[in-house]
């Protein structure tokens, strides 16, 4: 799927959101020191298996999962008060990952709507883009699932991107509406809304599950095509 055989390769898109932690920023690996630290604490190990269940939660969904998965001597409140503290350190650091720049300028520059839709909310969301201000003011909005009164559940329920959607100036099609996500949870989310999707894994994810169901698999955003979508072409002025 990474060579651009498309799923629908006629439908054109006029919207795009996009994820954002694994996706646009480099905070994935930020998260797994934060919880691997947590775990060891308690001997316990931060497995994929339970990251997998919490990627593009909300903030407490995901730290329920922990909680349960491993017993953890924690309450909720205890947890989420440990993690913000080793967050709080690390995320200032944040790093773009690979393609994410020339992608939202080039879909800025041609007067694509572009917006964003998380799982985190506004305390760890202004850390995360501290070094990035000007290039996420490019975004029209933003839906910050953990702080959303409107974003009943996080991902994989749909709730997320349906408000993002909505939030546009125009309200596009869900089919025209174009997701690029990293995790399992936020794929499900897109495919629930009956947006396209363009899945960019973590090496470690089962490709398998969404052979056939999302429209293109990348291994990164650089490799991303958008006149396969209907979309302005990286060489078009
Ligand atoms: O290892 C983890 N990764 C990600 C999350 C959760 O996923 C959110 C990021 O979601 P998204 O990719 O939708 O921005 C984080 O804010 C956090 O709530 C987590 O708990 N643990
Ligand atoms: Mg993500």
């Amino acid at each position: 799927m990474s060579n651009h055989k498309l799923l629908r390769p006629d439908a054109k898109v006029t919207h795009v959101i996009f994820d954002v932690d694994g996706l646009l920023l480099d905070t994935e690996r930020i998260y797994t020191e934060c919880f691997q630290e947590i775990c060891a604490e308690f001997d316990k190990e931060f497995t994929w298996d339970i990251k997998v269940k919490q990627m593009g939660k909300k903030e407490k969904e995901s730290g329920q999962v922990l909680l349960d998965t491993l017993n953890l001597p924690l309450s909720l409140d205890e947890l989420i008060r440990k993690l913000r503290e080793k967050l709080d350190e690390k995320l200032p650091f944040t790093e773009l990952l690979p393609g994410a720049e020339k992608l939202i300028r080039h879909l800025h520059n041609h007067h694509i709507p572009i917006a964003l839709a998380s799982g985190s909310d506004g305390w760890c969301y202004r850390r995360k883009i501290a070094s990035h201000k000007e290039l996420f003011s490019l975004f029209h909005h933003c839906v910050l699932s953990s702080d959303d009164p409107e974003v009943t559940h996080g991902k994989p329920s749909p709730d997320c991107f349906l408000v993002c959607a909505r939030r546009f100036d125009d309200s596009p099609k869900l089919d025209q509406v174009l997701v690029f996500e990293d995790a399992p949870n936020g794929v499900e989310a897109a495919l629930a809304a009956g947006m396209r999707v363009v899945w960019v894994p973590d090496d470690r994810a089962d490709r398998s599950s969404f052979e056939g169901r999302v429209d293109l698999i990348l291994d990164s955003l650089e490799n991303f095509k958008p006149e396969c979508f209907g979309l302005p072409a990286f060489n078009s002025s």
